[in-house]
């Protein structure tokens, strides 16, 4: 992708109004634009990371067993009535009138509607168990939008919800999503820690908030530091057999976010040296909530003995959209954004430091097909800026790795290669960087 014909509406200074370090580099490299408060354009650069997330999370979705499908924006009020939540859920709803009066919201989540295709497509046991998941805009007029995407009033959410014949097998299917979580926040470089949490509006008995540790996270969050050294289970967990351990494994430790936490507990439990008080990003959640909207709305499904019974279910989020600002809460320096390889916009910055040259356009086109024919999604700098920011502007956006190409470099057969995270800069044979990269 050359630079020269792109949107990358990066900014130097930083925007008055963002309080936090990723609102001010998501801003600042050009990946979103405000349109309202809470609401946001997806630059180029921004939206290709959101798309590299929701790889991921479809990746551990699908390897998890659940199924994808995906459901309006737009719900009829109605469908919350026979749940008995329109009235319950509070001014986040954002409720609409089409032109025939007939009541719409925009959805803030999708309990009811799974449900209602749920019971409309599904009748026997034999189709059981069934996790439906889907990546879709939800939207919730949160009274203070705040820290850009993080606490947006539209955002990009992952929902899967499931559904089972009994209690037992609902709580086998808590405990493959808690372990795909696990694996999926791996994957993108964090470190996110099971941690027991209220279920609020969406209900049930247990549930789980999968937290970033980061010092700008709106949670305060207590737990047992064996917990962050915990390994995470590898790509051959066998979703099939039984999962418990595991989860003894990351819900024995203490760990508890501040409207469950229990203070004396913590100090029975934890010795003191591996007490951790922190702050934390919830980049998902988890809840089991049996019948509570099988019952009311009626989705039975006929038993192995025959018999007519209500499934059990429970729903799995993820915040999609609010991943680029913890991953950015948790990879950023000085000079800006640190991208994890696994969701960064591009892999390498391809810098021509004399746009125009022969030999140095000649040994970036060069690069550029080499780079391609492997497989490595490029971001050509073939702009005829000023080299200081160039290299500004690359640190910025903070891809994994930069290619620098000038005139001098080339008449001593070498080119550059900057490896973002560590710094680490190499004077190279063009041949050798691009073994390097392979
Ligand atoms: N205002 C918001 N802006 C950005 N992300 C949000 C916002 N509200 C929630 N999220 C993200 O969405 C995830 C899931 O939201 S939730 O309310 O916990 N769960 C649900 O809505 C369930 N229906 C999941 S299936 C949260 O863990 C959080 O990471």
């Amino acid at each position: 992708m050359r630079l020269s014909h792109y949107l990358l509406p990066t900014l130097k200074e930083n925007p008055a109004e963002a309080q936090i370090a990723s609102h001010r580099l998501m801003l600042r490299a050009g990946l979103i634009r405000q349109e309202a408060a809470g609401i946001y354009a997806w630059l180029p650069l921004g939206l290709r990371v959101l798309r590299n997330i929701e790889r991921i999370v479809r990746e551990a979705m699908d390897r998890a067993g659940a199924v994808e499908l995906l459901m309006p924006t737009l719900q009829l009020a109605e469908l919350w009535r026979e749940s008995g939540r329109y009235d319950v859920y509070g001014p986040e709803m954002l409720r609409i009138r089409d032109r025939h009066e007939r009541e719409l919201l925009y959805g803030p989540t999708n309990e009811e509607m799974v449900t209602e295709i749920f019971r409309a497509c599904v009748h026997s046991w034999r189709n059981l168990p069934l996790t439906l998941y889907q990546v879709q805009w939800k939207f919730r007029d949160e009274q203070r939008p705040r820290f850009g995407v993080m606490r947006g009033r539209e955002f990009l959410m992952k929902d899967a919800y499931s559904f089972d014949l009994d209690e037992a097998a609902a709580r086998r299917s808590y405990q493959r999503m808690f372990v795909a979580y696990l694996r999926m926040f791996a994957r993108m470089g964090l470190r996110a820690i099971p941690m027991r949490a209220e279920t609020g509006p969406i209900g049930g008995d247990l549930s789980h908030e999968f937290i970033v540790l980061a010092q700008t996270g709106e949670s305060a969050v207590y737990c047992d530091q064996a917990l962050l050294q915990l390994p995470v289970p590898g790509e051959d967990v066998d979703y099939a057999g039984d999962l418990s351990p595991l989860i003894a494994q990351w819900t024995g430790p203490y760990a508890a976010t501040e409207d469950v936490h229990d203070a004396a507990r913590f100090e029975h439990e934890v010795p003191e040296t591996r007490r951790v008080l922190a702050r934390g990003i919830e980049v998902g959640q988890i809840f089991y909530y049996g019948t509570k909207y099988a019952l009311p709305m009626k989705a039975h499904v006929t038993g192995p003995d025959g018999a007519e019974r209500p499934v059990h279910g429970g729903c799995y989020g993820v915040g999609v959209s609010r991943l680029l600002g913890a991953i950015i809460e948790a990879g950023h320096d000085g000079q800006g954004i640190v991208w994890p390889e696994a969701v960064a916009p591009y892999r390498v910055g391809l810098v021509n430091l004399k746009i125009g040259d022969a030999r140095t356009d000649a040994a970036c086109a060069m690069l550029q097909e080499r780079l391609a024919q492997a497989g490595t999604e490029v971001l050509y700098d073939d702009t005829d800026e000023r080299p200081g920011a160039k290299f500004a502007r690359m640190d910025l956006i903070g891809l994994p790795w930069q290619l620098i190409v000038g005139p001098r470099g080339l008449e001593a057969g070498t080119v550059e290669l900057k490896h973002r995270a560590s710094g680490e800069r190499r004077e190279l044979t063009a041949e050798a960087a691009l073994q390097t990269l392979a």
